[in-house]
């Protein structure tokens, strides 16, 4: 099976490429700028075309949370608009698309871990641009799989396990929000999880698993104690340490609002397709390991 992903270092489409190594049958290749441009709709059908996919994973967006406040346009240009036509691409070639969609559609109020059928409420332009990405994957045709999920890291590309090792190195403590909640999810469990539904889906053998799913790491935590986890991994295998220091929102003021509870709950993903995520923890303290060089624990 070729699947085709679009962003070349994104986290999620780096993951994919090095999951796809390992697996027989399965064969991955990763689209990117120049040549797919979301923010030029008219490189889109083409681009995905020539690469000749069995199913298009749909994973590069605008992900700058703040800087989207900022620039509406581009953001919806490239979350709506550019995700509506990836998924118009793969119905012409008859290629069932998996979207990539966030917590952040939710405007988290709910005392509960969102379920799909909940409805949303977007804080921010970011989670707007995603919502309305959403519906135009939808209105492209009936074979995708939406997945939502929330607070991504990896060994690739920019995120939060990343920039707490960086400040950790020259600060002794670090001030954390411990009012938002979530679920972090790892990159290569969501690849994984991205192979484990494309063999599912494949030949359309279970046409009835098409939909919206939430996917996220097993396990909850709010962004200290995430971050907390992060350094004791790191101090465990000989690298940098700081104190966190638990905030409020309010004292780490930033341009996008964020969800004070965006737990996702992956129960339905889990009943359909037979996959659930490790726990955060795990999947975190391996991805510290190996940003590290690798290094056990010390003892
Ligand atoms: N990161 C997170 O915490 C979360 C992410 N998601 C969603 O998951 C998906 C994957 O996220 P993640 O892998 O972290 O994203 P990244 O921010 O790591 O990567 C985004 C990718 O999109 C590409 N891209 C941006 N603009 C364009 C454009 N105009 N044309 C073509 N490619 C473009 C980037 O290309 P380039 O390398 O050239 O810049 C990059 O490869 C996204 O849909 C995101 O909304 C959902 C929840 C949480
Ligand atoms: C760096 C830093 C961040 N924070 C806060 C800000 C924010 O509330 C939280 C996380 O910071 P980030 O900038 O990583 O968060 P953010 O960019 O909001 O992450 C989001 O990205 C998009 C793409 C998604 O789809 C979401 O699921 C989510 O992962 O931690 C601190 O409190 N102290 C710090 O030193
Ligand atoms: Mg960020």
């Amino acid at each position: 099976m070729r699947l085709v992903v679009t962003g070349r270092e994104g986290q999620v489409a780096a993951s994919l490429l090095e999951a796809g190594q390992g697996k027989a049958g399965m064969e991955v290749v990763a689209i990117g700028r120049p040549e797919l441009d979301l923010e030029r709709p008219e490189t889109i059908i083409d681009a995905i075309a020539a690469e000749k996919p069995d199913i298009v994973v749909s994973a590069a967006a605008y992900t700058a949370v703040d800087q989207a406040e900022d620039e509406p346009d581009l953001a919806f240009a490239i979350n709506a608009t550019g995700a509506g036509k990836v998924a118009e691409a793969a119905a012409r070639l008859g290629a069932p698309v998996i979207h990539l969609s966030t917590d952040y559609v939710f405007d988290g109020s709910a005392s509960h871990a969102y379920v799909e059928t909940d409805a949303t409420a977007p804080l921010g332009v970011y989670g707007a641009s995603k919502l309305a990405g959403e519906l135009a994957v939808a209105a492209a045709g009936p074979r995708h799989l939406i997945l939502r999920t929330a607070w991504v890291y990896s060994p690739f590309g920019r995120n939060f396990v990343k920039t707490m090792l960086r400040l950790a190195a020259d600060r002794d403590e670090i001030s954390v929000v411990a009012d938002q909640w979530g679920n972090p999810t790892c990159a290569l469990d969501m690849a994984d999880a991205i192979l484990h539904a494309a063999t599912v889906l494949h030949g359309d053998k279970n046409a009835g698993a098409f939909g919206t799913y939430h996917l996220a790491g097993t396990g909850e935590t709010n962004w200290s104690g995430f971050a907390r986890h992060i350094l004791d991994t790191s101090r465990a295998c000989g690298g940098a340490w700081a104190q966190v220091r638990d905030i409020a929102s309010k004292d780490y003021p930033t341009k996008a609002r964020r969800p004070a509870n965006s737990r996702l709950s992956s129960a339905k993903f889990a009943d359909v397709f037979g996959w659930s995520a490790p726990d955060w923890r795990q999947s975190t303290e391996a991805v510290v390991r190996r940003l590290q060089g690798g290094q056990a624990p010390a003892g």
